[in-house]
């Protein structure tokens, strides 16, 4: 306080000490300025005091292509300076060497960092923020329930019943009543509803024709908002949110309700299943009844037990959840700005053996049942497939993965990284970068996953991280691709789906690849045989149109 007071009064006393200061700030920052514009790059410059807050500010809303802009124009790293004093210092980088470097090859020399785990607080101390010796425990526990027969056939049975029951029903509502669909809103309800069931064996039915209109139900609401507060503590700096953590106020005041809420959740559904209660739906092949059925640690007390089986179900809807919703909503973007790839996929179900439910889809008394298709049987779709991961390698739902060195390190470029450096890879970049993808790397080509005789390539996965890399790389990638391809054949088959005229579809500045404005659609009913190939036929004319050249 003193020295302030100090300082304040030698400032008072001596006025052009200040008026040099700032003449000198000034003047460093137009030489700076000058210099970039000269340069004609994008790699933002770091300002005095404020760094490269300006880069954020004037970017916000596309921050994702500015960064890939950077990166670009950079070689693929650069250092992102945050505001003096506020930290924010970041090592950005959409280098495929790098990406093996730190995630694979070195995994043991990066960690999510000193923040993650309590940025990320709600997931408790789950396989999702924890570290060394306990992560390597839950993730082998995880791994082993992932990988039984029982639970596996759960989940892809529950994302049939689902897709047959809540997903095509709805649509077809929709259709019929000729109204126009947000569809990222539906796969989050839909995306709800598959994990709520595979983790607790019931129904929350939040996209059921009567849910649909209604406000999410409660349990719904608590993990769209604590995933809302995650993203705010990553993107404000970290005193600030403690700060209102510290006060209980806003955002942080909202957080902790929802906890609140998914314990409350979570424990009851705990304490019924040790009361002996059955669970509603499957065999015991639900996550919670594997998870307590795993051989119970003889030093955990109940209390722990309780914690670990809490902190399972709630790492789940946070892994599976919104990157599901995301991943389906960006393949439809891209099925529907690219008419000759859906075309592709129906030519290819076609060819498949598919399931009719007994919901009817096509508008009542006469029409032809929905059509879904099972996980099996998808196998053999490999167009379907590579036009998943395509829309994958563009919009990856994750876009950025955040590591922190542990040690002092360098990478393959020769770049020196000290202990404490917290490095980003942007992954959203990488699919977009020439030197990785090729020239064509921003279009959508499926035809690119395909080897010559139609089967699905291996891309590693250091230059295809949609699904992380290394010991750290996605546990569902498996079922979360199953999830994809169920939903969404059997939208294909069953609809016509085309974006709503002048609806602007952007990625929002998120940690999760959602969009701004969600994706507004219209849907006709197909009818199979007589209204597909009608559709194949305008399908042909609007390709004809499209590549018409006008002379
Ligand atoms: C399109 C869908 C999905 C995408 C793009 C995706 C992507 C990812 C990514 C990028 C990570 C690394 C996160 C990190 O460490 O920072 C991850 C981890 C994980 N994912 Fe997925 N995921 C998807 C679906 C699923 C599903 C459906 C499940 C569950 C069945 C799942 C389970 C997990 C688990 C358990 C981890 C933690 C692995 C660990 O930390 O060791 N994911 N996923």
């Amino acid at each position: 306080m003193a020295t302030m007071g100090a300082f304040r009064t030698f400032l008072l006393s001596y006025p052009e000490f200040l008026l040099a200061a700032l003449c000198f700030l000034s003047l460093a920052a137009l030489r700076l300025a000058l210099r970039w514009r000269a340069a004609g790059t994008n790699v933002p410059v770091s300002w005095p005091v404020v760094g490269m807050l300006p880069f954020v500010l004037t970017n916000l809303g596309r921050l994702l292509d500015a960064t890939t802009d950077a990166l670009r124009d950079s070689g693929c790293a650069f250092e992102f300076r945050g505001p003096w004093l506020v930290g924010g210092d970041y090592l950005i980088i959409c280098d495929p060497a790098a990406v093996h470097h730190c995630l694979a090859a070195n995994f043991s020399r990066y960690d999510k960092g000193r923040d993650f785990a309590e940025m990320f607080d709600v997931a408790g101390d789950g396989l999702l923020v924890s570290e060394s010796a306990l992560w390597a425990r839950q993730r082998h526990v995880v791994a082993t329930v992932f990988a039984a027969p029982a639970f596996r056939s759960f989940v892809v049975s529950t994302i049939q019943r689902h897709t047959a029951g809540l997903l095509l029903p709805f649509l077809d509502h929709a259709a019929a009543a000729g109204r126009a669909v947000e569809l990222e809103d539906v796969f989050m309800r839909f995306s709800l509803d598959v994990s709520y069931a595979v983790v607790f064996a019931a129904d929350l039915g939040s996209l059921s024709l009567e849910a649909a209109d209604a406000p999410y139900p409660p349990f719904g609401q608590a993990t769209r908002m604590a995933g809302e507060a995650v993203m705010f503590r990553h993107v404000v700096p970290a005193r600030w949110w403690k700060l209102l953590r510290w006060l209980n106020v806003g955002i942080e005041r909202r957080y902790a309700e929802s906890k609140a809420v998914l314990d409350e959740f979570v424990y009851r559904e705990i304490g019924k299943r040790k009361a002996g209660n059955p669970p509603l739906l499957g065999e015991g092949g639900d996550l919670l009844s594997m998870y307590m059925a795993w051989p119970r640690d003889p030093a955990m007390t109940d209390r722990q037990r309780d914690g670990f089986l809490r902190d399972a179900a709630v790492g789940y809807m946070f892994a599976a959840k919104d990157l599901v919703a995301a991943a389906l909503t960006w393949f439809f973007y891209m099925v529907c700005k690219h008419p000759h790839v859906e075309a592709k996929i129906l030519d290819e179900l076609k060819s498949l053996r598919c399931t009719s439910t007994s919901t009817s889809c096509g508008g009542g008394r006469g029409k032809p049942a929905a059509a879904v298709f099972d996980g099996d049987t998808l196998r053999s779709a490999s167009y379907l497939h590579a036009a998943v991961l395509e829309a994958l390698r563009l919009h990856p739902p994750a876009p950025f993965e955040e590591k922190e060195a542990r040690e002092d390190d360098v990478l393959p470029d020769g770049r020196t990284v000290t202990k404490g450096t917290r490095i980003l890879f942007c992954i959203y970049a990488m699919g977009r970068i020439q030197g990785i993808w090729g020239k064509d790397c921003e279009e959508y080509r499926p035809e690119r996953w395909l080897s010559g005789s139609g089967r699905v390539r291996h891309v590693p996965s250091y230059k295809f991280a949609a699904f992380n890399s290394g010991p750290r790389s996605c546990l569902g990638k498996d079922l979360g691709l199953t999830n994809l391809k169920i939903a969404a054949a059997a939208i294909i088959y069953n609809f016509q789906v085309e974006l709503v005229d002048g609806h602007v579809v952007e990625p929002t500045d998120s940690v999760v690849l959602h969009t701004k404005n969600g994706l507004m659609v219209k849907l006709a009913h197909l009818i199979f045989d007589c209204a597909r190939k009608f559709k194949n036929v305008i399908q042909q004319v609007r390709l004809s149109v499209q590549n018409c050249t006008v002379i």
